[in-house]
Parts: C-alpha cells; sequence; structure tokens
C-alpha cells in the first residue's frame, strides 16, 4: 500500500527524519500497512495566522497547531516560540510526542504548537497579546482543553506563557470547573505542580545515570559503570540544559564543556553550573569566562571535543553527517528533540556509540506535565490528603519499636522516619519510577532482538506497539 503523504515528506525533512526512524523500527513489528500509516501520520494540522498591534502599526503572526495522533485523548505537547519554527518541524515534534508520551506510558496522543516569532525582540505586552491570542484561536478551532488538547512549554517558552494561556482559557470558559488542566508548566501559584520546571533536566539526568549503571554495557564503551567522574558536555543551558547539568552534576558527573548559541567552553576540571549561568547573566555571554580552558567562538566545534558523555539540549539537526565524525563522545543522551539526523545516528551506532533516544530521553517534561493535570482534575495537591495521616501512623509504629527493643532513635533518625512525603517528593519519586523502568523496558526490547540496532528503534518498536493496540481495541467507527 503506498505510504500517506505525511511519511513521503522530502526525507531531508524534520518529520522526514521521524518517519524513517518510524519506518525502520516497524520492520520488526506485525502491523498491517494500513495500521502503520494510521499511527505515523498526523491527524489534524491546524495552520492560522492572526494579527498583533506593533508600534504604530500591526503584524501578522505565523503559528500551528498539530494533533498527530488521537489513540488517546487529551493530546498532548509543548508549544515552540521560534522564529525558524514551520509546519514540517511541528509536524515531527507532535509525532514524537506520540511515541515520548507511549514510552512513558502516559495515557497521552501527541501533539506541539509553534509561534513563529523570536520572543527576545518582543516586549512582555507584546508576547502576552501574541499568546492569548494564539489561544483564542485554538478555543475556535476546538484545539485546546483538559480533554482535548493540552499545550506545555517547549523551546522559547515557559511558565508565564503558561500563565497567560490558561487565563485566557478560564476566561473564555466561565465555570468550567476543569478548566486549569487545559495546559500544564504552570505557576505553582496558578496550580501548577512542584518539580515540573526541573522535569525535563532531571528525568534526562536520570535517564543518563541509568544507562551508565548497566557495568555489560560501559564495558563494551571502554567505560566504568556510574557517573562518578564521567566528563559530560551539554548544549544549550535553557530550562532543560540547566537543570540536566545541575542533577548530573549532583549525581557525580564532571561538567567539562557547555555550548551555547554564541559559542562554547571547555575545562577538564570542570565547571559549577552557577558560576557559569551568573557568568552569562552578568555579560550577556558564555565566553570570557575566567576558569574556562578552552572557548570556542564557533560553538558546535565545543560539541567535538573530548568528552564521555554529550547532551545535544538546544534544537534538532545538531549532529549531522558533517561533525558526526569529529564527536568524541561515547554516550549521546538526546535531551533536545531531534537533535542528531538519521545519518549521524546510523554512524554512532556502528562505531559502537550509545544514542539515549528523544523520545525517552526528555521524556520527564511530559511524565510530570501527566501529574499536574492530574492535580488540576483532582483539584488537591498530591500529598494533601495522607501526609499527616501517614506520619502520624510512621510515629506510632517507632514508639513502639522503641519501647519494645528499648532503643531510643535520635532525632534526626526520627524525623527521617516519621516524615511524610510532600508534593516535591511525590512527583520526583514517580518522576524517577518512569524514567528506570522505561530505560530497561526498551533495553529489554534491543536485548530481546539483535537485529534491534538501537535504544532509537528498540524505543519506536516500543511505542508503536503501545499504539497499534489502543487503535486495534478502539476500532473503527462508522
Ligand atoms: N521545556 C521542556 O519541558 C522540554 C523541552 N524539550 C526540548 O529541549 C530542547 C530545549 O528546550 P528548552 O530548554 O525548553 O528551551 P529554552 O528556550 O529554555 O532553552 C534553549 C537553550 O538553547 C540555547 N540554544 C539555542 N540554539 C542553540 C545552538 N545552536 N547552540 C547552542 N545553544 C543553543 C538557547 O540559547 P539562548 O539563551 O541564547 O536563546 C537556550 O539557552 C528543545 O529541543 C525542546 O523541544 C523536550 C522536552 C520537554
Ligand atoms: O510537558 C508536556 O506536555 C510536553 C513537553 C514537550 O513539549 C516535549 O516533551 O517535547
Amino acid at each position: 500500500m503506498a505510504k500517506s503523504i505525511d511519511a513521503a515528506h522530502s526525507e531531508t525533512s524534520f518529520f522526514g527524519d521521524v518517519c524513517q526512524f518510524f519506518d525502520h523500527a516497524a520492520q520488526f513489528t506485525s502491523h498491517p500497512e494500513g495500521l502503520l500509516d494510521q499511527i505515523r501520520s498526523c491527524n489534524s494540522v491546524y495552520r492560522f495566522r492572526f494579527p498583533i498591534r506593533r508600534g504604530n502599526g500591526f503584524e501578522v503572526i505565523d503559528a500551528w497547531r498539530v494533533e498527530h495522533s488521537h489513540h488517546k485523548s487529551p493530546t498532548k505537547g509543548g508549544i515552540r516560540y521560534s522564529e525558524m519554527v514551520n509546519e514540517d518541524e511541528v509536524m515531527a515534534l507532535a509525532a514524537l510526542m506520540t511515541y515520548k508520551c507511549a514510552i512513558v506510558n502516559v495515557p497521552f496522543g501527541g501533539a506541539k504548537g509553534g509561534i513563529k516569532i523570536n520572543p527576545k525582540e518582543y516586549t512582555v505586552a507584546e508576547l502576552e497579546n501574541i499568546t492569548r491570542r494564539y489561544t483564542v484561536e485554538l478555543i475556535k478551532k476546538n484545539f485546546i482543553g483538559p480533554g482535548i488538547d493540552v499545550p506545555a512549554p517547549d523551546y522559547g517558552s515557559g511558565e508565564r506563557e503558561m500563565s497567560w494561556i490558561a487565563d485566557t482559557y478560564q476566561t473564555m470558559n466561565p465555570g468550567q470547573l476543569d478548566a486549569l488542566g487545559c495546559v500544564t508548566g504552570k505557576p505553582l501559584a496558578l496550580h501548577g505542580i512542584a518539580g515540573r520546571k526541573e522535569a525535563t533536566g532531571r528525568g534526562v539526568a536520570i535517564s543518563i545515570r541509568e544507562c551508565v549503571s548497566v557495568a555489560e554495557d560501559m564495558q563494551k564503551l571502554g567505560l566504568e559503570a556510574g557517573l562518578s567522574g564521567k566528563r559530560v558536555i551539554v548544549q544549550g543551558m535553557g530550562n532543560v540544559g540547566y537543570y540536566t547539568i545541575k542533577y548530573l552534576t549532583e549525581f557525580g558527573a564532571t561538567i567539562v564543556g557547555i555550548c551555547e548559541f554564541e559559542g562554547a567552553i571547555y575545562s577538564s576540571e570542570g565547571f559549577d553550573l552557577d558560576e557559569v549561568f551568573n557568568h552569562r547573566k552578568t555579560t550577556g555571554s558564555i565566553l570570557g569566562f575566567s576558569k574556562a580552558h578552552k572557548e570556542f567562538k564557533n560553538s558546535s566545534e565545543g560539541l567535538e571535543q573530548e568528552c564521555d558523555i554529550l547532551v545535544p539540549a538546544a534544537l534538532e539537526n545538531q549532529l549531522t553527517e558533517h561533525n558526526v565524525a569529529n564527536i568524541k563522545a561515547k554516550i549521546i543522551a538526546e535531551a533536545a528533540n531531534g537533535p542528531t539526523t538519521p545519518d549521524a545516528a546510523s554512524a554512532l551506532i556502528e562505531r559502537g556509540c550509545i544514542l539515549i533516544p528523544d523520545m525517552y530521553c526528555n521524556a520527564g517534561g511530559v511524565t510530570v506535565s501527566y501529574f499536574e493535570w492530574l492535580k488540576n482534575l483532582s483539584h488537591v495537591a498530591f500529598g494533601r490528603m495522607d501526609k499527616r495521616y501517614e506520619e502520624n501512623a510512621n510515629l506510632n509504629l517507632v514508639n513502639t519499636i522503641e519501647k519494645s527493643t528499648g532503643v531510643t532513635l535520635d532525632a534526626t533518625q526520627r524525623s527521617m522516619i516519621i516524615k511524610g512525603a510532600s508534593e516535591l517528593e511525590l512527583v520526583n519519586s514517580g518522576l524517577e519510577d518512569t524514567m528506570i523502568r522505561s530505560y530497561h523496558e526498551i533495553r529489554e526490547i534491543k536485548m530481546e532482538n539483535s537485529r534491534i540496532d538501537s535504544l532509537r528503534t528498540a524505543a519506536f518498536v516500543s511505542s508503536i506497539n503501545k499504539v497499534a493496540v489502543s487503535y486495534m481495541n478502539m476500532g473503527i467507527w462508522p
């Protein structure tokens, strides 16, 4: 059967790349081509334009929302604010959301949004107008709602934009009890959830920690198991990159390189995240940091320096046929969506590198978004009902044990045992469990079939199978 128009996208397009990875993995499944075509294609592509007032005139803004798959509702995915955004990119990112949610068992279909602006060139008031008008356009076409399609932050957007979306949706839907579940990544004060801002980076760090914990796999790379002392280069110090560095450092890794838009820095002794962050904030550039041993005005040279692990956490198409030969890392952790082209990925795999695929590696964000959505639907913070109950039960247990054994715990031991879990602790525990479990799920799929060449192929096999089961169970209506 002929492939859909979507799948036939140019081989050089980002969506084409995602379809190429999909098709490679699909050969390890037994689904009919019609079903595979349904899974692979984007179900709804909404492209729209709207005007905003600017200076003495007005400007027309291009925007998109793509719902890739409705095998589960709502659909879910961030909104990218970037002057480079285009329809192909939003389609690719929406498709990745479908596979990502399936891998980590988050019960959503995939979606993504895009607004074609460079947010740095707009005032806060203009950004608010753009975001609110974008939301209204989604409402008009039924492309947003707690049970329909739930946006979140992505490149160029964050808590502030999510607040404007929530407020606009709530205003346009007075009395809708679950209205705040229309978007995730909101600030805590607007019923966001503790830990969402850090979640993607935290999840990336956990995915890497899990990967390097498998001694058998590390031995093949000539590396010791464990993160301690592993040299890491991170590209992008935005939301995802910043928290990835923070948690990798906490887990014992050494950040030897950081690459940003304007250049890259390298130090074999490792960087302190906040020193570099503050230097960039004060001077406007990562370059000129006094503790760097080397610096590169051409940022991509930073990716090619000596390290064990490379974490692209900025944008797609960073590792390509043009630079892959110079990459020294043995492990590539795709914190960004789509940072490695299919050609570069094949070269890395052939060389024996481990590639932790984006659709798993950065799934911590949507995992915690799912927790936020659940919190919004239940109208109660996690831990609120049971924290005190748990503490009282633990206290009774400790008292009973002390009494029967004659051993008295000191104050620190007592409070550690008695303490009930806070929302943040529950969120982090759910995130950690999800990332660890999913890593081994995809690794197992790879190990079970020697023809499956990479964790990405295994991840696609896992998600194709899960989405296929949903579609088969749903049947076709009418
Ligand atoms: N936010 C989230 O929860 C999730 C994000 N992702 C993905 O992670 C990636 C990063 O997103 P996020 O951190 O949210 O975005 P941000 O906008 O917070 O940060 C992106 C960072 O990357 C830098 N950057 C951009 N281009 C380059 C480049 N060519 N070389 C080096 N640095 C560059 C930016 O620099 P500057 O400051 O100069 O603009 C910025 O510091 C994207 O691919 C996104 O889709 C995936 C899952 C969830
Ligand atoms: O948190 C979410 O819902 C989605 C985040 C996102 O856009 C992504 O994972 O790429």
